[in-house]
């Protein structure tokens, strides 16, 4: 049956915010905002963090506006509220640019044009650069798009301090880094899916075993700079033994799925347990990274 917005409800328009994903762009930027030397005030770190969660989340909804053909070809995607037949494309786009521009707005008045600018320039990186050229066109596509998901520390930090430092560009770097094993690892598994839409993801293109690869050279590249906060004398022991820690973890997971036991293409013969793992494990090495700096900064300072 053709869809209606008429069925579409609370929920859906809540879904096309990927609420999942951004629950941690936002962490991060929450994080961006709470290291930096000075806090704003209660309500203008609510509306910050607001800005920043409405308008990933507006992103989240452009990608699926435009994405609503191969979305409706992938297993994992096609129940979205788009292709799903819940929403209808135009309201979708509607409402997507409504929210990105109200969010850059909105953070505007309450902050300052440097934090607008880089939430707008995120939106516009995601929503159109990643998403309407890089996805469908080059296997490096989540490498330069994910910097996109990399912008929301920089954007707490400029909220408050309406400048950038060191520390914020290193947190941009870290997430920059980060996504590459976060997303390969579950590419590794999502491959077939990826493959019958067309989408030149790596394992697609380059072969599971170079993608192993790939992820496990990215563990040791973060593992590097995530001790760069440490070096430069931006933080102490707590968020340095924090990260040694959990980029150990890192390494591990990683060069497990390097091991996964595979024929002789590199497709595992285990049904990528280790690459589901180390997917998992990314999640959790983001949150815990910024909680420890978090710690460092704010409570052992
Ligand atoms: C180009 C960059 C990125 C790509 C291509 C990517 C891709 C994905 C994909 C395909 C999923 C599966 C989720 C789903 O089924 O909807 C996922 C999950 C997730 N991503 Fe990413 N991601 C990227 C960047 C990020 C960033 C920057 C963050 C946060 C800082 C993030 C956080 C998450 C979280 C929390 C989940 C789990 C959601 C759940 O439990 O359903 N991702 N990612
Ligand atoms: C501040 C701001 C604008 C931040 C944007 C941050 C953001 C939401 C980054 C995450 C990128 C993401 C979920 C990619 C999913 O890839 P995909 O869209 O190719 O995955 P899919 O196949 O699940 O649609």
């Amino acid at each position: 049956m053709e869809g209606h917005d008429g069925d579409a409800a609370l929920q859906d328009w809540i879904a096309l915010l990927k609420p999942r994903v951004i629950s941690l762009v936002v962490f991060t930027g929450l994080a961006g905002m709470a290291v930096a030397p000075k806090w704003p005030s209660v309500p203008v770190g609510l509306v910050i963090i607001a800005c920043i969660c409405v308008g990933a989340g507006a992103a989240g909804a452009i990608n699926m506006w435009y994405d609503r053909d191969i979305d409706a070809i992938m297993k994992r995607t096609r129940v979205r509220p788009v292709p799903g037949g819940r929403v209808e494309p135009i309201s979708a786009l509607v409402y997507a640019v409504v929210l990105s521009v109200a969010s850059v707005i909105l953070l505007w008045l309450a902050t300052n044009l440097l934090a607008a600018g880089i939430l707008a320039f995120s939106i516009f990186f995601y929503g159109v650069i990643y998403t309407m050229w890089l996805k469908r066109s080059t296997p490096q596509n989540i490498v330069i798009g994910g910097a996109a998901g990399a912008f929301p520390p920089m954007i707490g930090w400029a909220a408050t301090m309406g400048s950038l430092d060191v520390l914020p560009v290193v947190m941009f770097a870290i997430v920059f880094l980060w996504t590459p094993p976060h997303f390969w690892s579950l590419s590794l598994y999502a491959c077939k899916d990826y493959e019958s839409a067309g989408i030149p993801m790596l394992p697609v293109v380059k072969g599971a075993r170079h993608t192993r690869w790939q992820i496990v050279i990215y563990t040791f590249i973060l593992g590097a700079v995530s001790l760069v906060p440490s070096m430069v004398g931006q933080c102490g022991w707590f968020y340095t033994v924090c990260a040694s820690l959990l980029d150990l973890g890192f390494i591990y997971y990683g060069l497990r799925v390097l091991f996964d036991k595979q024929d002789e293409k590199g497709n595992s013969l285990t049904k990528d347990k280790p690459a589901r793992h180390a997917f998992r494990y990314s999640l959790a090495y983001l949150f815990f990274l910024f909680c420890g700096l978090l710690i460092d900064r704010v409570l052992l300072a």
